[in-house]
């Protein structure tokens, strides 16, 4: 089945329904069916219990189960209709003049110089930059939340750069616009490549030495202009405490590169900070920016990006016209989603950092209903859908803000930047419904998840674009600790939709109809923990203690345990297997699944119920993007890193002891014929599974680099395994 959309017979998409979409039906009803039967089981043992313990026991596997049977019923929901998308870049220009594409903006956003460095920075920059598309409608904004003049600086040798960068791709019809990934390989054959690469090396060389200095130095500081901009950073300049700063780097309407073409726009900004004033993190950031572009150049189409991830295709807008351009789908598209891909990833995936369900599986799936969520990068909006509804604008309070608003006077007329630097003032936006009804939504740690969810709660589809060539590929962790804490982030983050009045389970399904509140309730990810902390450690505690709480292998019931485990850990190899991952990154997937759950969940939920109750206040850990030499050694070796003494780890070490224990034991009272092998033999495997997960947990308690788990946390998870033990022995001996 596929539809098109046809200009003159010449498509600008396609797109067709998975074929697995009747199995995928089928098979949900009948796991459905079985989980009911076994929730069942559960209350009739509840009824019938006989012990305190028995009823506690029974009560836990209950909740437990309960929960597993939420969170697998909602992740049907995108699983019933997913479909696949083809975009036909070259029709474009025969359907719509290139001199009638519409402008772009592009903000692209960093935080902090020493955990994102600026090379990384201006390598996004450039990548996008370069894009092929008319120069004189691109504007690149940077939005340089950590305020700092390193990152101006190392922007201003960009510029400079850019000018020789932007025709050498063009003419030579480079596809890798980003140019660190373009050096990774040898390029010898082009003539002009090593002069170019010569002059990138040297950029890269002063501005790796500024940051090492921390401080631009007069040497480095060459004309006037640079001078007056340096000026601002004043003594009492910091981060949290600092005007306005914008800086146009390049104009396209003077600047010109070595072969005579106009430059795209590039604009530094950083917003005003003030210590009194909150500044919503990212979300704030991006709304500043929208403003702050609107006031220059307001272009209709606006691409947001983070600086993690640069550009890798140089066709990547003209993809996104194919559907903005489309004049059926046109007046009510809101977005157009690319996934997030990542680039120098072991080749088990160990972190997961791909995290395919997020970022593809789940996406394809909502694309079938009413379109994917927005993920925080590589997302080009319309600007119209910051402001209402398809068919309720809400207008900013300042006209000269409005979508519509056509700006005719140069970005550099006083004008223009005093406009601009007002609308990024941290006060602007009081008594306003910026971060509320307009812009991007304020109130959650993962601004992305929750903005995508209001828009299309206000009635805004969006399309899922997945070119086979990526269109983005960025950073990912690759440290566990690291991943933990973003995970814990996004954890707590979507609880705070999740359990706030715009919960998708009330408010998403009441605006969006059923499937698409469904397919948003994977926002209540941390509550994952219960069930996964309840399996590593109650089945194995009752093992150690010769109990049995699972139905004998002769028992019908036992058939059913085996059904639902199986049918769910295979529904889900099946879903990486379609999309071509290997059997190893999906048993990475699904460790680390069980990893966030005794760790990031876990705390995330804890952490969200101190804050709901004013105990604690939440940030934005801007994740590192420093790769150090030694990690990076022994992630290619396939070793976890672990390193910190990080409590995230406790509950994780505890977990692998007392499985290995109980497994152990498991053994013994089977040969002691105490207890039968039939009674204990599910507990026994699900010790041996927790086992298998746990591999690189017993690799880091005994190896000996500095990437291992440090001896405090195995020593204090040895004792905490102790102490659960005795505490099992009370309880469950009587
Ligand atoms: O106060 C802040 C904090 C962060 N950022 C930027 O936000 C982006 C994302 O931060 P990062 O540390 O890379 O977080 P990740 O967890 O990798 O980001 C994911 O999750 C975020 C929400 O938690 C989304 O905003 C991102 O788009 C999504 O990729 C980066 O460009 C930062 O510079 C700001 O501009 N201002
Ligand atoms: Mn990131």
């Amino acid at each position: 089945m596929s539809t098109t959309t046809t200009h003159n017979d010449l498509p600008l998409h396609t797109h067709k329904r998975s074929r697995r979409t009747t199995a995928n039906r089928v098979f949900a009803v009948v796991h459905s069916c079985a989980i009911l039967a076994l929730l069942y089981r559960h209350a009739l043992s509840l009824l019938h219990s006989t012990s305190l313990t028995s009823f506690l026991i029974t009560l836990t596997f209950l909740i437990s189960d309960s929960i597993l049977a939420f969170m697998y019923s909602t992740a049907q929901s995108p699983r019933m209709t997913p479909i696949y998308r083809k975009e036909f870049p070259e029709n474009l220009k025969r359907v719509v003049k290139e001199s009638d594409f519409p402008a772009l903006d592009m903000i692209i956003c960093t935080a902090d110089p020493f955990k994102e460095p600026p090379m990384n920075v201006v390598n996004t920059a450039l990548s996008v930059m370069a894009y092929d598309y008319p120069t004189d409608k691109v504007s690149v904004y940077v939005s340089d939340d950590g305020g700092s003049a390193l990152t101006l600086f190392a922007f201003m040798e960009a510029a400079r750069f850019a000018s020789h960068w932007l025709p050498f791709c063009r003419e030579n019809s480079i596809v890798e616009r980003c140019p660190e990934a373009y050096f990774e390989t040898d390029h010898s054959r082009l003539p002009e490549a090593d002069k170019i690469k010569i002059m990138y090396q040297g950029m890269k060389v002063m501005v790796n030495n500024v940051i090492e200095r921390g401080k631009v130095g007069d040497e480095y500081i060459t004309g006037e202009r640079e001078r007056l901009a340096f000026r601002k950073w004043t003594d009492g300049f910091t981060r949290q405490d600092h005007p306005t700063i914008i800086q146009v780097l390049l104009d396209n309407s003077e600047d010109r590169d070595i072969a005579d073409n106009s430059m795209p726009n590039l604009i530094y900004v950083s917003r005003e900070k003030s210590r009194t004033s909150h500044h919503n993190f990212k979300a704030g950031a991006l709304n500043a920016l929208l403003r702050v572009s609107a006031t220059m150049t307001n272009a209709p189409i606006v691409l947001t990006l983070d600086c993690d991830m640069f550009s890798n295709d140089p066709q990547t807008p003209h993809r996104a016209l194919c559907y903005f351009l489309d004049p059926k789908i046109q007046s009510e598209l809101g977005y157009v989603q690319f996934p997030q891909r990542f680039h120098g990833i072991d080749k088990s995936d160990m972190y997961a950092s791909e995290n395919r369900h997020l970022f593809e599986i789940n996406p394809q799936g909502m694309d079938g209903v009413l379109g994917p969520n927005y993920v925080g990068t590589g997302c080009f909006f319309s600007r119209r859908v910051f402001f209402g509804g398809p068919s309720k604008f809400l207008p900013p309070g300042n006209p000269q803000l409005s979508p519509n608003n056509v700006v005719d006077k140069p970005i550099q007329s006083p004008e223009v930047l005093e406009l601009a630097h007002h609308v990024a003032a941290c006060n602007y936006e009081k008594n306003s419904n910026w971060g509320s009804k307009i812009g991007v939504r304020y109130g959650s740690l993962v601004e992305d998840y929750f903005t995508g969810y209001r828009l299309q709660c206000e009635g805004w589809k969006s399309i899922f674009c997945n070119p086979d060539k990526p269109a983005f590929s960025g950073d990912s962790p690759i440290n566990l600790i690291d991943v933990l804490n973003q995970t814990k982030r996004w954890a707590i983050g979507l609880l705070e939709v999740c359990f706030s009045r715009y919960s998708p389970i009330t408010f998403g399904i009441k605006a969006m109809g059923l499937r698409m509140g469904l397919a948003y309730c994977y926002g209540f990810w941390a509550i994952w923990s219960i069930p996964i902390t309840t399996y590593a450690f109650l089945p194995q505690l009752a093992l150690l203690n010769g109990l049995t709480i699972f139905p004998k292998v002769s028992e019908p019931w036992f058939l059913l345990y085996v059904f639902v485990f199986i049918g769910a850990y295979f529904e889900d190899l099946l879903d990486f297997h379609s999309i071509g991952v290997t059997f190893q990154k999906w048993w990475s997937d699904q460790r680390m699944w069980l990893i966030k759950g005794l760790s990031s969940f876990l705390f995330g939920s804890i952490e969200f119920f101190f804050k709901s109750f004013g105990i604690a206040t939440l940030g934005f850990n801007v994740t590192s993007k420093v790769l150090d030499e030694d990690q990076s050694k022994r992630y290619e070796q396939g070793s976890m890193e672990f390193g910190v003494p990080s409590p995230l780890f406790v509950p994780l070490t505890t977990a692998a002891i007392v499985n290995l224990a109980a497994f152990a034991w498991g053994h013994v009272e089977v040969f002691r014929g105490s207890n039968g092998l039939e009674g204990l033999l599910m507990q026994m495997f699900i010790a041996g599974f927790g086992i298998a997960n746990c591999m690189p947990i017993y690799e880091g308690i005994i190896r000996s680099d500095k990437g291992k788990i440090p001896t405090k946390i195995t020593l204090v998870s040895t004792f905490i395994a102790f102490a659960l033990y005795a505490a099992a022995y009370v309880t469950l001996r009587n």
